[in-house]
């Protein structure tokens, strides 16, 4: 029992990547494992390989040695990702030719509730995803990705170019649904202050990338 409580809900291991053969290594045998439910924040300096991490942890990215689990198996090559990752630029996360209701539903459908709890205005669902601000686009890019298969989140410096005000907010409603469904976290940031607010244990990836 003990020892089952003990295995990474996520584990990445020996994981080395680069972008193209002969080009050079991004990330060199880097191990990193996460606990079910833990919020940890990923930080190193610019360029260092973050958000190459954090798309080979969401299965966007093969990695060339090494394998990334989720409890235990390897992380699904087909089908839907319990590990979903939201980026700093949700314009270039959606389907420019969708209206905001397509987009919104297209892996679930949320209920209402959460709608409400993520601030998105009925009115916004007739809309392009031109026609909304960054903070109204990235509350969408969320809740399209809290749906029941999806059992870990990544956020990969969602809120760098949001006022103050809606980092807060976004930060607030994340971490109240995430806590509820019982989700763990990666916090990809360079803001040290909202690593510490938001997150129970900070790595940084110079410390365990080889490269
Ligand atoms: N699609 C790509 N093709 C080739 N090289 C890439 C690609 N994406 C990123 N890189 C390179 O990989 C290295 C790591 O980039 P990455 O974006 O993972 O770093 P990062 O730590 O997230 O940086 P930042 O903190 O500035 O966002 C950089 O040298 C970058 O130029």
């Amino acid at each position: 029992m003990q020892n089952r409580k003990e295995t990474p809900a996520l584990l990445a291991e020996q994981i080395s990547f680069r972008y193209r053969k002969n080009s050079p290594w991004i990330l060199q045998g880097v191990t990193l494992q996460v606990k079910a439910k833990e919020r940890v924040a990923l930080v190193g300096p610019s360029g260092c390989g973050k958000s190459t991490l954090a798309g080979v942890l969401a299965g966007y990215e093969i990695p060339e040695r090494g394998e990334v689990f989720w409890e235990g198996k390897p992380l699904p090559r087909s089908g839907y990702c319990p590990v979903q990752m939201i980026g700093q630029h949700p314009e270039q996360a959606v389907n420019p030719r969708w209206k905001m209701n397509k987009i919104l539903r297209e892996c679930w459908n949320p209920e209402e509730g959460l709608l409400k709890r993520m601030g998105i205005k009925e009115e916004w669902m007739t809309r392009w995803p031109v026609e909304l601000s960054g903070g109204e686009l990235q509350r969408f890019c969320i809740a399209r990705v809290l749906g029941p298969e999806t059992k870990f989140l990544i956020c990969d410096e969602i809120s760098t170019m949001l006022d103050v005000i809606t980092q807060a907010q976004i930060w607030q409603i994340l971490l109240e649904e995430t806590q509820s469904r019982g989700m763990g976290l990666l916090v990809i940031t360079h803001n040290r202050a909202l690593a510490k607010r938001v997150c129970t244990r900070i790595v940084d990836l110079s410390e365990i990338n080889q490269c």
